[in-house]
């Protein structure tokens, strides 16, 4: 017999597929498949726009993947998840990122409120000149620890930076030496990011870091080291005072961590309030995510569509393209969000998941990006879903012709997408011919600021949950990043021996013994 899950999934194999042109003989459909989520703003509200309507999502499919939320308990899942639950199973842990923008449960977000506090006193301090003159921040961190905060400050200090920061990731020491050029030690302050505090690339840079400063004349180099981690003890350990620790909860996972004191860059370089609109436009998503029901649930639609590319059309990658230079970062940051999450084999019950899981992610902005990659996205032969991001205002003050040129632009590539057609005089020859019929989604911001920021943020988290119990998977771990790391160990160790292809390319770079 089969499970109501399997059953679902059954069904929605057996639906029939229209075409995007079909679909749009549905009058009502543009606003079916729009919807917006909306904040307060300085002046009225601002929000997002997310439309839809150009994704093969029929009425009979947005039904049948109903019935598959409802056959994987989704409204308990998403429950589980905004009560502080233990839902990251394979670790026990509650997993508490929207805490951290107020909604969780009541001691969860109390400990937030505190540690935000916290943070905000050493923000607003440094502002004030307490650790003397302050002009460049080093932000050592990797992965979830680096990705949100360049994501942040690359996209919010085009105005108004009032520290210069740079974040430094890689352990290839070129990354660190570039950061060293543009900074000043006697008015550099160094961020060590890591929520374990013990990932070697940041440890290892941080080291680096603090002996730039001595080397340079700073006498105390260890009284400008700030740490941000959910281990505080052991940044203790490493030499931080107590007063520069920033901690946040251990409940709050790395590639989720920007709305702690992982942010603390973002709020450094562009102010408190700057931050807590970033936490207040994640907000609005949350409160949307947890009252809206079904396909008028933005993100679970949107999961909904991901399913769909990925099971049903046998989709392997899905691509985002900003078309806006500010979200140059924003496909990267989705990589780790999407991959590190979904990119799974097994259930959270530890059987083999029935299906495809999370595809590969990638992209770039526009209109860059047309002029590079899109050929393959019109005339190859891969199917790839598209998502499109733009802001209505401009993000810059040269003549309106740039940003009209840039929103024209991205709109002609989703209906060029949708509508195919032939090039040539003569409408037939093959080499200029579009198939058509290529799905893409638009998220059209009123405006790109630090609240939109976070609003985008929030909604690709829980898109990627959503996507994860559609699944049956655990977003929330990430052993897949580990063995790497045990055999890099290995290799220092000089303990293990190795497969001869590892062995010779050691050997030809003098190293492992
Ligand atoms: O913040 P840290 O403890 O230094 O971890 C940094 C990163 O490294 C790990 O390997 C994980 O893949 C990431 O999810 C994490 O964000």
């Amino acid at each position: 017999m089969s499970s109501p899950v399997q059953s679902a999934w059954d069904n929605l194999r057996a639906l029939p597929n229209r075409t995007l042109v079909e679909l749009f003989e549905d009058g009502e459909r543009v606003g079916k498949m729009g919807g917006r989520i909306e904040w307060d703003a300085e002046e009225g509200s601002n929000g997002i726009l997310f439309d839809w309507s150009k994704t093969h999502l029929s009425d009979e499919l947005l039904g049948g993947f109903e019935a598959l939320a409802a056959a994987t308990d989704f409204g308990g899942k998403r429950a589980a998840l905004l009560t502080g639950e233990k839902i990251n199973v394979t670790e026990g842990r509650a997993v508490e990122h929207t805490a951290q923008r107020g909604i969780g449960a009541e001691p969860s977000v109390e400990e937030a409120m505190a540690l935000h506090a916290r943070m905000r006193m050493l923000v607003e301090a440094i502002h004030q000149g307490a650790l003397g003159e302050v002009k460049h921040l080093i932000h050592i961190g990797i992965g979830g620890s680096a990705l949100g905060p360049a994501l942040a400050v690359n996209a919010l200090t085009r105005d108004l930076e009032l520290v210069d920061v740079h974040v430094v990731s890689n352990i290839d020491g070129v990354a660190l030496e570039e950061a060293f050029a543009a900074c000043d030690p006697a008015t550099t302050l160094v961020a060590v990011a890591s929520k374990t505090f013990t990932t070697i690339e940041t440890m290892t840079n941080a080291q680096s870091a603090l002996k730039w400063l001595s080397d340079n004349g700073v006498t105390d180099p260890s009284g400008r080291v700030i740490a941000l981690t959910a281990s505080p003890e052991k940044a203790v350990e490493w030499g931080v005072d107590e007063t520069r620790i920033l901690p946040f909860a251990e409940s709050v996972g790395g590639r989720y961590s920007i709305w702690s004191s992982i942010g603390f860059p973002v709020a450094l370089a562009v102010g408190w309030d700057e931050f807590e609109a970033m936490l207040a436009g994640a907000r609005a998503v949350d409160v949307h995510f947890s009252e809206t029901e079904g396909r008028h649930n933005l993100p679970l639609r949107a999961a909904f569509a991901d399913q769909y590319y990925a099971r049903l059309r046998g989709c392997e990658t899905r691509a985002v393209f900003a078309y806006d230079e500010r979200l140059g970062l924003f496909p990267d940051y989705l990589q780790q969000l999407e991959m590190e999450s979904n990119g799974k084999r097994v259930t959270s019950e530890g059987e083999p998941v029935n299906g495809p899981t999370a595809p590969i992610t990638w992209g770039g902005v526009g209109t860059d990006a047309q002029h590079a990659v899109f050929q393959l996205l019109h005339q190859g032969t891969h199917l790839v879903p598209v998502d499109f991001i733009a802001s209505i205002a401009p993000g810059d003050a040269l003549d309106p012709a740039h940003h009209q040129i840039l929103l024209t632009n991205c709109f002609a590539q989703g209906a060029a997408l949708m509508a195919g057609g032939n090039m040539a005089a003569d409408g037939k020859d093959p080499a200029r011919a579009f198939p058509g019929d290529r799905p893409s989604a638009t998220m059209l911001c009123d405006d790109l600021d630090a609240a939109t920021l976070g609003a985008l943020i929030a909604f690709h988290e829980h898109r990627t949950f959503a996507n994860g119990v559609l699944m049956g998977i655990n977003p929330f771990d990430q052993f897949g990043v580990e063995l790497g790391k045990k055999m890099a160990k290995d290799i220092e160790g000089g303990e293990a021996s190795f497969d001869p292809s590892t062995t010779e390319l050691l050997k030809a770079a003098g190293l492992g013994g």
